[in-house]
């Protein structure tokens, strides 16, 4: 059942506790859960997901930041970006991150899955056990109102998992032109061209090129891994217990087996300085806190580096809360002569209103829809590489770089929408960056004071020299004719540069600009990371099967675990790593390792598989937002 308070529930022991309903623990709570013998208890510092307009309007995705479903933090001063901060959106919600991300479901690539595989030594994190993994997670249903579509455009690799992902529900301006370009240039003579190809799937394994934005929108409304996952194993077993609202102060030692400490119980508050309650777990403790508060519990849990916890350290654990990587992002805008791209939905709140009541009507329209259909991976030019400037990319088919098209303006801290106008804008990402980062805690030491979150953003020469290269590849793929037309300008659409990219001349002025606008994708990863096969798992935090190294009773299944950051949006791999987790955890505690079949919402009667001929395989900041259900005057951060 779900609880809002630790007091009111039934025990203080359960077989297995998960820490954080968010995106994986959701997924692992639910599918522990499927042996009826087993109780589990999720302990969420969040509020409840249902009923709130910016976690479940997908068009609403960027205004759930900053809201009461946020934990709001902003990262210390970054040094690649003149000592600015920038905000850091996390889920404070169930479903965590997948409630309040921009919905875009993208894998990665085979050579992604297969480095993970070579660095563990474990195969099962290869492409071809994943790939099983992943076809758990999401079914592909049809969009709502998108007659554009063709049926070649349609991807396969999607399963008959819970969460149902989507093509675009409506079709937008920018979509043929970025379709007819990439269309043409997957067959140019030129190699350097070829990289900006169209595919039809980029979760397929082949992970390059420019194609439609597969998004968390099934049937026009948001799905995480809490409608997915979490809510159906509530309704339907008795043996899962949800406590929000409660916030995981420490893990306690519960235990000593030999010289090696035993860490299976969780300490717990409502409020700084609150009353603390202690729950147990027969079994295993799972930290699902994410790349940040997983981080920052090992830490206040004294798990972590000697050097820095001193004598707070129990385990001595180098690697908790380095390795932190993200994906930079800088936007480019142009005018375009057109008033259908989403600029006026911003503005005028009776338009939003018109968007809001059909969206309530029908769940289609506009607010349907992710403001992204077309985006694209692309390899950096073969020529930017050099034994001094090496491909920081998995593999040779794993892509540098990414291209977003948005029908409209993004804006953002250092770009307020303007008062007038229509945009197109390109976000630019460098998905291979070389820059880490860092969490640590600050020196008030409680979960209710946020840590300190470094991600060093543009904080290498690559990473910067990249995003100028990413910067003009999105110039060319706008420029480029096709049959001696080009589709972006042929009928007077896209128009000049705008904003402050506009003047950048020289390629000082594009670094300056660089380091004044850019963000990241918020995608954090690698603060409790995997360690390497080689190194006995020793410059790691966990090892193959996500067990944290040096303690008992306590594993790790979230995006901090990951080596390395996957060259994607980073939801699909957490689902699908959270997916092999919970087979790892069943195994070792001797439950059954299939899980019973998916509760797949039952899907109206025309959504009978899709596509229809070939049947799918399977701080304490927090809180200073405008509150839950409220919607529309936030910004947009990127997507
Ligand atoms: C604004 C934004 C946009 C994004 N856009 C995309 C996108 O378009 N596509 C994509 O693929 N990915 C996107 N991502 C990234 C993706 O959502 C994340 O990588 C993924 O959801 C992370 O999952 P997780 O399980 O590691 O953490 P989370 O889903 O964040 O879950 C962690 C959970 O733990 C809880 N928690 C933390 N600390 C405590 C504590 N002390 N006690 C109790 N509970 C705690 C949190 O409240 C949260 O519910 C975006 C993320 C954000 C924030």
């Amino acid at each position: 059942a779900l609880y809002t308070n630790p007091a009111d529930l039934p025990s203080k022991n359960y077989d297995f506790i998960v820490i954080g309903a968010g995106t994986a623990g959701s997924v692992v709570a639910s599918r522990l859960s499927e042996d009826l013998t087993k109780k589990v208890l999720v302990i969420e510092a969040g509020v409840d997901d249902t009923g709130n307009l910016n976690v479940e309007v997908p068009f609403f995705a960027p205004l759930a930041a900053n809201t009461a479903v946020d934990w709001n933090y902003t990262t210390v001063p970054q040094h690649g970006l003149n000592g600015r901060s920038i905000k850091v959106p996390r889920g404070y919600v169930l479903g965590g991150s997948s409630a309040i991300n921009y919905l875009g479901w993208t894998l990665g690539s085979q050579d992604y899955y297969n480095k993970l595989a070579s660095i563990t030594g474990d195969a099962g994190w290869g492409w071809t056990s994943m790939q099983g993994f992943f076809k758990r997670v999401s079914t592909l249903v049809p969009p709502t109102d998108n007659p554009t579509i063709t049926p070649d455009e349609i991807p396969h690799s999607n399963g008959n998992g819970p969460l149902l992902v989507n093509l675009p529900n409506v079709d937008l301006e920018p979509d043929q032109r970025v379709f007819t370009t990439a269309k043409a240039l997957k067959s140019s003579p030129s190699s350097d061209l070829r990289r900006f190809g169209y595919t039809n799937d980029m979760n397929g394994g082949n992970a390059l090129g420019i194609g439609y934005n597969q998004v968390t929108a099934g049937e026009g409304t948001r799905t995480t891994a809490a409608t997915a996952y979490l809510h159906p194993a509530l309704q339907n077993r008795k043996n899962i217990d949800v406590v929000i609202h409660t916030r995981v102060t420490k893990l306690v030692k519960s235990g000593q087996e030999g010289s090696v400490p035993v860490f299976k119980s969780v300490e717990v508050a409502t409020s700084k300085g609150g009353a603390k309650t202690t729950f147990t777990a027969s079994k295993e403790v799972v930290l699902s806190a994410g790349t940040i508060g997983t981080a920052q519990i090992l830490l206040l849990s004294g798990i972590g580096p000697q050097a820095d916890l001193g004598s707070k350290t129990v385990v001595n654990a180098p690697q908790v809360g380095k390795n932190v990587r993200d994906h930079p992002l800088v936007s480019i805008f142009y005018n375009v002569n057109s008033n259908r791209t989403y600029d006026d939905a911003l503005r005028d709140s009776s338009l939003q209103a018109t968007d809001l009541n059909e969206w309530l009507a029908t769940k289609g329209g506009l607010f349907s829809a992710s403001p992204v259909n077309t985006l694209g991976f692309l390899r950096l030019p073969q020529t930017f590489f050099s034994p001094a400037r090496p491909d920081p990319a998995s593999g040779p088919n794993a892509p540098n770089s990414e291209l977003i098209f948005v029908d409209g303006f993004v804006p953002g801290d250092t770009n307020p929408l303007p008062a007038t106008g229509h945009f197109m804008s390109i976000i630019c990402a460098i998905v291979s960056p070389t820059s880490v980062g860092s969490i640590k805690l600050s020196s008030n030491t409680d979960t209710f004071t946020q840590p300190l979150i470094d991600y060093n953003v543009l904080g290498t020469d690559f990473d910067v020299q990249a995003m100028l290269q990413t910067i003009t590849d999105a110039q060319t793929f706008v420029s480029t004719k096709v049959g001696g037309v080009n589709p972006f300008t042929k009928d007077g659409y896209l128009q000049s540069l705008f904003g402050d990219f506009a003047s950048a001349k020289t390629t000082a002025d594009k670094i300056a600009f660089m380091r004044a606008h850019a963000d990241t994708v918020h995608h954090p990863v690698g603060s409790a990371r995997m360690g390497s096969a080689k190194s006995g798992f020793t410059d790691g935090v966990v090892d193959s099967r996500l067990r944290v190294r040096g303690v008992k009773g306590l594993r790790v299944v979230d995006a901090s675990v990951l080596p390395i950051i996957p060259e994607a949006h980073t939801q699909a791999a957490v689902y699908t790593v959270a997916e092999r987790a919970s087979d790892l955890i069943k195994q070792d505690n001797g439950l059954s390792g299939r899980p019973t079949p998916t509760y797949t919402p039952a899907p109206p009667a025309h959504h009978s598989g899709y596509p229809p001929s070939s049947p799918n395989q399977g701080n304490g900041q927090h809180g200073q937002g405008q509150g839950q259900g409220q919607h529309g005057q936030g910004q947009h951060g990127g997507y």
